[in-house]
């Protein structure tokens, strides 16, 4: 071990400038220089010696007799403090060395020194002083409670230029001074024993004290032979609960010189006259420095180096410490001149100043802690934006749903608004156009009230889920239903008014076709019926629909029950819908028919004409032709020629259609023949109108067309509108077998015992149930994202073991779909690229993930050889397909866990072989706090997972 000089700091060590009690600010300090006379000894009071030095005062000690050879030299000497005979060691301390010793506590480097001729009574007061400083350091600790204090102590002994360890004098060997080019000079190998208290550290001293080399001189019977150093290192760092980690590092030297007296004084001779000579050798090279430093100021070269006293001590002496000199006076005139060197060496002391610095030191270990604890923090405040970052994010994201969904309401409103509004128009327009007897009878009503819901509890969240989604379709039923209705009306129309055509049509033939004048009955009587069914009383008032439009909760027993009794009414509506299409479509279809059955006709009845000399057809049904070239359904149609052609129908009503009399004769058609397209020679008996019945005859085929294509448009208008109807029918009836599922559903649980109203189930117990499928969804959820992330198979055991439907367990699951979700769509991101540092060195990409496990499942395959018995491998390799013969079957069958997300019981075998091999079990060493919910890392309660698992990584975030 090796101590350092003062110069020397352990770690690194700050300077500044020196702030302690009694101080205000760095300056240079001198050193403090006392001056301590003992009174005579025995020895000299049997020798009669005289008293020569008397202290006048605290400060100022003077020479009595006035010898006349020195009348030159000073007499009087002025010193910090000079204490005379009767002064307590106890005094010398308080008054001279006190703040000096003390200044060692607050990182200023210290030392006193006691100087003086033998027998002096150096070492008498350096004991005391020690004792004093020992006491007074310990107190000040106890006095400090917010510091950690470590005292640490060597001592050492300068023996005829040897250095020699006084804690290991059993080497006996000279330890070598070191010149280190930070620590400076460094005394090697030199034992450093670390105080526990004042006790020990008293027990210390006394055995460096007991080590020192003494000898019996004329002076002193046991004259200290060398130069003793004890120093104590004193470190005092703030408690580990602040942030400080800076630390005060001070050295307190305690040098006790040996005698400053000539060699010739000590009647030294032999062993005694080395002694001096090395002694005064150290203390020349003392006073030399001490002389260089109290006039030159450091300007010149200060001979540190010549002794090695003054190495060890050169901070002190100059430098970087506080020193204190008290020099010791035998007060014997018979010592006069060794005193008066003394008082000069003191003299020329009090004159060096020394440059003390306050030593703060950062060791390496607080260096280490403070930096990480900094590292700690600013990591803390990078995090910190981006979770607010993220934080406001997520609120902006939130805020933008929310618009949306408002959004979304509030179109949600306009449309039900306009909904009720275009189905009161629709109410309106209906009654407008029913006629007064004719009233359509509802399909469905929706009369349930609120209350009769809410006695409802359904049970099944399917049923739940069904209702919520079917809560609307009362109001989508009843819009279907209006506009079918109006759209029925709008049939009816068209249908009447291509009746109205096809009527005046026919009429306007006078050919009697039986078939079209049966079709055309049947087609109004369907029709009115129709009108019948659409003019019934309507049993939902646009109120009632409103509130039952509000309500998400219609009676649904009420409602399929009015679907079962309205049901045929739409297929009633849906038949006769039909029947009218088949009669349009027989109506149309007949109608070529006619025109060949009357041309056939007129054919034959020329014939009789020729025979009888009837006028020809085409001239007397020229008339009726016009009138249905003017029918409504006809382009060429006006309301006037359509009432022109009422008129004309109704005269020719009572005539026969096919009367031989107004046949005109085959020689007339002959005599003024007019040819029409096919080549038939028609003509007319009026020659007024011969020119006009021509036209007719030429344009006969056209128009013929044009009816044709005019009926064809009209029923293929009405077709589409049965189309429509009967896409609308089918909706309906999709919706009302949905109804009729659910309450077939909801009376199959009645049947079952679980009749809702009469248990009253509570809605917690629905919630229950629901909360139980929600978790079953959420956790078949969480085993796929697990399978496909490739996390930990431990970790999925563990979760899987430790949360089963718990209602507390749901903010679990929650956050680690979502967590899965997150990475999930990280992995996608990243892939097998190059992944970012995430936190510490752990990262997360595919590969990563993947290897991971891959070292889990090699870990779970050592764990299956040391936790499971033979026998239990063998018949989970059985079990599991692992073939018996082979390699690496512990692998094989660790690769089969967890590999199957779709198969429930795979899963659970799965957990409960990892449980085992891992070592937990189910409700046992895993807890809910291990899965945090915050992203934060998690505690080190599983270390297992830390390196493995990628969702730790995610946690880490
Ligand atoms: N102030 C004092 N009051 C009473 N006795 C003292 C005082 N100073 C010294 N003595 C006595 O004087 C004797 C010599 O003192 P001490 O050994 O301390 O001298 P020293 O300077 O250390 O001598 P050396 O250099 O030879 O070791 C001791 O017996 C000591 O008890």
């Amino acid at each position: 071990m090796t101590v350092r000089t003062p110069g020397t700091p352990a770690s690194k060590i700050e300077r500044t400038p020196p702030s302690t009690p009694g101080r205000t600010r760095a300056r240079e300090d001198k050193i403090v220089v006392t001056v301590r006379l003992r009174p005579l000894n025995r020895r000299e009071q049997f020798s009669k010696d005289q008293v020569a030095w008397d202290c006048v005062d605290h400060h100022r000690i003077v020479c009595k007799p006035q010898v006349p050879e020195h009348a030159t030299q000073p007499t009087s000497f002025a010193f910090d403090k000079v204490f005379g005979p009767a002064c307590l060691t106890e005094t010398v301390y308080d008054e001279g060395v006190k703040n000096v010793v003390l200044s060692a506590l607050m990182g200023i480097n210290a030392t006193v020194f006691a100087y003086g001729q033998t027998s002096s009574g150096k070492t008498y007061t350096m004991r005391g002083i020690t004792e004093k400083a020992v006491n007074d350091i310990y107190n000040h600790i106890m006095d400090t409670p917010e510091r950690d204090f470590t005292i640490k102590i060597s001592g050492l002994e300068i023996y005829n230029e040897n250095v020699r360890d006084l804690l290991n004098s059993e080497s006996g060997r000279s330890l070598k001074l070191l010149d280190d080019p930070e620590k400076g000079t460094v005394v090697e190998k030199l034992v450093e024993e670390t105080a526990n208290d004042d006790k020990h550290l008293r027990y210390l001293i006394s055995i460096c004290e007991a080590q020192r080399q003494v000898g019996e001189t004329a002076l002193n019977d046991k004259s200290s032979r060398s130069h003793q150093i004890i120093r104590l290192t004193i470190q005092s760092t703030l408690r580990e609960n602040s942030d400080c980690v800076r630390s005060f590092l001070a050295t307190l030297n305690f040098v006790d010189l040996a005698g400053s007296e000539r060699a010739a004084q000590t009647h030294a001779d032999g062993t005694r006259l080395r002694e001096g000579c090395h002694i005064n050798l150290s203390l020349m090279t003392l006073t030399t420095v001490i002389r260089k430093l109290s006039v030159g100021k450091r300007s010149g070269h200060i001979p540190y180096r010549d002794s090695k006293l003054t190495r060890i001590l050169q901070h002190s002496l100059g430098g970087n410490a506080r020193t204190a000199i008290i020099c010791t006076l035998s007060p014997a005139l018979s010592h006069l001149e060794q005193s008066r060197n003394t008082l000069l060496f003191a003299t020329r002391a009090k004159e060096v100043t020394n440059n003390a610095q306050v030593n703060i030191v950062v060791s390496d270990k607080q260096l280490v802690k403070h930096l990480q604890k900094e590292l700690a923090r600013l990591e803390a405040e990078l995090r910190t934006p981006d979770q607010s970052r993220e934080k406001d994010l997520k609120i902006q994201q939130m805020e933008m749903e929310i618009e949306q969904l408002k959004l979304q309401r509030d179109l949600a409103q306009s449309q039900v608004d306009e909904l009720n509004k275009k189905f009161q128009e629709d109410h309106h327009i209906s009654n407008q156009v029913e006629s007064p007897q004719l009233s359509v009878t509802k399909c469905l009503s929706y009369t349930g009230s609120l209350s009769s819901l809410k006695r409802d509890k359904i049970r099944n969240t399917t049923l739940r889920q069904s209702m919520r989604q079917s809560s609307t379709a009362p109001f989508t039923l009843m819009h279907e239903i209006h506009k079918l209705e109006h759209l029925q009306a709008q049939l009816g129309e068209e249908a009447n008014r291509a009746l109205e055509v096809l009527q005046k049509e026919v009429a306007c033939h006078r050919l009697g076709n039986q078939n079209a004048a049966e079709t055309i009955a049947n087609l109004q009587a369907e029709i009115r019926q129709m009108c019948a069914v659409r003019s019934a009383p309507k049993e939902v008032e646009v109120g009632s629909m409103v509130s039952v439009n509000k309500s998400i909760s219609a009676n649904l027993k009420h409602e399929i029950t009015r679907l079962h009794s309205q049901g045929s009414n739409i297929a009633n509506l849906e038949q006769q819908l039909e029947n009218v299409q088949r009669s349009i479509d027989k109506l149309v279809m007949s109608l070529p028919n006619n025109y060949q059955q009357l041309n056939s006709k007129a054919s034959k009845l020329r014939k009789e004409h020729r025979r009888k000399k009837l006028p020809p057809l085409a001239s007397i049904n020229a008339v009726n032709r016009q009138n249905f070239i003017r029918s409504p359904c006809s382009p060429l149609s006006t309301p006037h020629q359509v009432l022109e052609s009422d008129i004309e129908n109704r005269a020719l009503d009572d005539e026969d259609i096919v009367s031989s009399e107004n046949l005109p004769p085959e020689s007339e058609k002959e005599e003024t023949p007019s040819k029409n397209e096919e080549g038939d020679n028609i003509s007319s008996r009026d020659n007024n109108n011969s020119g006009y019945r021509r036209s007719s005859s030429v344009n006969m085929k056209k128009m013929q067309k044009m009816f044709q294509n005019a009926a064809e448009e009209n029923v293929r208008s009405i077709r589409t509108y049965v189309t429509e109807l009967k896409e609308r029918v089918a909706k309906l009836q999709y919706q009302k077998q949905l109804l009729v599922c659910q309450v077939l559903e909801l009376e199959a649980n009645e049947a079952n015992g679980h009749n809702i109203e009469n248990e009253g189930l509570s809605e917690q117990e629905g919630s229950q149930v629901s909360g139980h499928i929600t978790f079953q969804e959420q956790q078949q959820q969480i085993i796929e994202l697990w399978d496909l992330c490739f996390v930990s198979v431990i970790h999925r055991t563990q979760f899987y073991l430790l949360f089963k439907g718990d209602p507390a367990d749901q903010i679990y699951m929650e956050v680690e779909l979502r967590r899965l979700t997150w990475l999930q769509q990280h992995l996608a991101e990243v892939g097998n690229a190059s992944p970012a540092h995430v936190g510490d060195e752990r990262t997360i990409s595919l590969s990563s993930s993947i290897k991971a496990l891959k070292r889990e499942r090699e870990f779970l395959a050592k764990r299956l050889g040391s936790r499971l018995t033979l026998e239990e491998r063998d018949a989970l390799y059985m079990k599991w397909d692992v073939p018996v013969v082979g390699k690496q079957k512990r692998l094989q069958f660790v690769s089969k866990l967890w590999t199957e997300p779709h198969n429930p019981k795979h899963v659970k075998e799965s957990a409960e072989i990892v449980a085992k091999l891992v070592g937990f079990c189910e409700g046992g060493n895993i807890s809910r706090e291990m899965f945090e919910l915050n992203f934060v890392l998690p505690s080190d309660k599983r270390p297992w997972l830390m390196d493995w698992s990628p969702i730790t990584n995610l946690l880490n975030l």
